[in-house]
């Protein structure tokens, strides 16, 4: 876009604004493409890209920054490259890294306007928005899966955090599912991928965190059974190479394991038994497919076919791992083969094994391309989603420049619903939320001199006025509380604080308990006079009570506490009363109001009419001109 229109459509200063901007994108993969090519077009000043990944070929048909040449490239790094054609003014800084790393800390976080997550995983979701917390940068948080998308905007004591609501964790099947009694094609993916490929090929001892191994009395001697059938299958790797490991295999899982199944006679009793299968009979069906069956990956394959690319696929992989232990050397670990959805061997075995027990189990078989996304735990990306998500995504942030945040939304993509975009108001914080209740303070301390004593005496009970009942923890780890003192002499640097450590402090005065402390630690960069104190806070801070939980009245309990919460106009933080079950609909007229002034046409300082974007009441995005 030119300058000009961009003026036309910002105004002139919201686009200085931008200009003068600093920002940081974290992930450089599906949304992440879509995210810089708008902020490089929207006039953002500076733009920092982070990514720890290289360039996949299935990267491509979406991310589209990243051309054939770029595979096995770093992905900030061309992203930053390509972008840069976009906008030669434009300033880029590309990170190859984990955002994860200590080099990003508090410091170089607070060093940006606003943070873009373009993430993939919860663990680095969750690191972004604690340190976004901590530095008090507002972070806009956004997601996809297939044509769903969510765009979050989050700033510190105003509106809700990424972990104010619990996030779900990836879903796991009980082991005897897996192993004994599956009903459903994903278990028998499931048996594929991460019990038969890891015993034959891969590092069996290590457990999948998909298969939840947890015993109890019901399924003790189940377990027993399928310890020992495992430890068979881990003898018969010693044939994997020869000509007649596939039926060796085939005799055991297909076969005999499962005789062993259909003799448990209890377990049948509502369900129909498991048919073993037949070698000879399908050594026979499968003499007429053709060697091309593997690469028909939409097609549900027979059971001739399916025998056909088991064969076929344990050849290829047994090929390999060959190729790989006689390149080892003397020091280095056994070799291994794992399951990757994008590793064409792996994928047709674990397709072809888990449809031929999906036949033995009477279980519909499933086609490559259903295996690659169940497998895979994908649900497939899909390039305008992200697309339009990143979009978004910038036309939130500019009400965090415009120091807008009433006007700041939640914003949903879903293709079932009656509208394709709808918004909701933001949350305020959770007052018991771990990650964002606890008040931030600073502690500057000299590491040669400074001991948990002085933390606890100096900073905590004389500077900040705790009493003798509090707790002192970093991470899992107890540091200090009444009954546990071995440490207070020990210096910080000694029991593991070092710059930028976050330090937990918990109150547990009673009756008026004060909300959770969090300190970030940071080291003194000059060797601090010996009469100065070795540990002191930066900046004096409030600690507020916890607030008090109210009863609850009848009405209460009716309400789910995931409700949305609608900000009410006049505040300046985002606060507000419970939308009523069902009223999704409802608009508060002063909010309506403050609305509609914000996306009419209105002069700016420089007597420009600025063409202001914005969400209208019904969630949809409009340009007013
Ligand atoms: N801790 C992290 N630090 C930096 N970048 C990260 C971190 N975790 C994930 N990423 C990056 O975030 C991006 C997320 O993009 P996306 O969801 O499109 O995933 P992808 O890996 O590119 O694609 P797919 O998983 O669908 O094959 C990836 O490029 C990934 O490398
Ligand atoms: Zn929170």
């Amino acid at each position: 876009m030119r300058d000009s229109s961009i003026k036309r459509s910002l105004g002139v200063d919201l686009t200085r604004s931008l200009k003068e901007s600093r920002v940081l994108l974290v992930g450089a993969g599906g949304i992440g493409c879509e995210l810089l090519k708008n902020l490089v077009l929207t006039g953002f000043g500076e733009i920092h890209i982070i990514d720890l990944d290289t360039i996949d070929l299935s990267n491509l048909n979406r991310q589209f920054l990243f051309r054939h040449e770029h595979i096995k490239k770093p992905k900030a790094l061309v992203a930053k490259e390509v972008a840069q054609k976009f906008r030669s003014d434009a300033k880029l800084e590309a990170y190859h890294a984990n955002i994860m790393d200590d080099q990003f800390n508090v410091s170089w976080f607070e060093s940006f306007n606003v943070v873009f997550n373009a993430l993939d995983n919860i663990a680095a979701r969750r690191h972004v928005n604690k340190m976004c917390l901590t530095a008090n940068v507002p972070l806009i948080e956004s997601g996809t899966t297939g044509f769903n998308g969510q765009v979050q905007v989050i700033q510190k004591s105003q509106t809700e955090c990424y972990d104010c609501t619990p996030k779900q964790t990836p879903k796991s099947f009980p082991v005897c599912t897996i192993r004994s009694s599956p009903s459903q094609p994903i278990h028998c993916i499931v048996w594929a991928k991460s019990f038969l490929l890891p015993e034959l090929f891969g590092n069996s001892d290590e457990e999948a965190p998909e298969v939840d191994n947890t015993e109890n009395a019901d399924n003790a001697s189940e377990i027993a059974d399928l310890r020992r059938e495992a430890l068979e299958l881990k003898e018969l790797r010693q044939s994997i190479g020869t000509e007649e490991a596939h039926q060796k295999v085939f005799d055991k899982v297909f076969r005999r394991d499962i005789m062993r199944l259909q003799g448990m006679t209890d377990m049948w009793k509502e369900l129909e038994p498991p048919q073993p299968l037949d070698f000879a009979q399908l050594q026979e069906e499968s003499a007429s497919v053709a060697s091309t069956i593997s690469t028909q990956d939409q097609k549900v394959w027979t059971l001739g076919e399916n025998f056909s690319v088991f064969r076929d696929s344990l050849n290829r992989l047994a090929h390999r791992l060959k190729q790989l232990q006689e390149k080892k050397l003397p020091d280095q670990d056994s070799p291994i083969l794992i399951f990757d959805k994008d590793d064409v061997d792996t994928l047709d075995f674990v397709t072809a094994t888990a449809n031929l027990r999906a036949a033995i189990f009477h279980i519909e078989p499933k086609s490559k391309f259903d295996v690659k996304q169940m497998a895979g735990n994908i649900i497939p990306a899909i390039a305008t989603t992200n697309a339009m998500t990143a979009g978004l995504c910038v036309l939130q942030s500019l009400k965090v420049f415009q120091n807008n945040l009433m006007q700041a939304k939640m914003i949903f993509l879903e293709r079932s619903g009656a509208r394709a975009i709808n918004s909701d108001s933001l949350n305020p914080p959770h007052s018991d939320c771990p990650v964002c209740s606890p008040v931030v303070a600073r502690v500057e301390i000299d590491p040669e001199r400074a001991t948990l004593e002085h933390l606890v005496h100096d900073v905590l009970q004389t500077e900040l006025g705790y009493g003798e009942d509090l707790i002192v923890t970093i991470g899992d780890t107890l540091l200090y509380d009444q009954d546990f003192t071995d440490d207070l002499t020990k210096r910080l640097f000694d029991i593991g604080i070092k710059n930028e450590s976050f330090v937990t402090v918990k109150d547990e005065n009673e009756p008026d308990t004060r909300l959770d402390l969090e300190l970030v630690i940071m080291t003194r960069n000059e060797p601090s006079s010996d009469d100065s104190k070795p540990a002191t806070l930066q900046k004096m801070v409030e600690i507020p009570s916890k607030p008090k939980q109210p009863a609850q009245s009848p009405t209460d309990d009716a309400q789910k506490p995931e409700q949305p919460v609608h900000p009410s106009s006049d505040d300046a933080t985002v606060t507000g009363k419970r939308k009523r079950e069902g009223s999704n609909d409802e608009v508060e007229p002063s909010s309506h109001d403050a609305k509609r002034l914000a996306s009419a046409s209105v002069p700016d300082s420089n007597g420009i009419e600025a063409i202001v974007l914005d969400d209208d009441e019904e969630g949809a995005i409009m340009i007013d001109d």
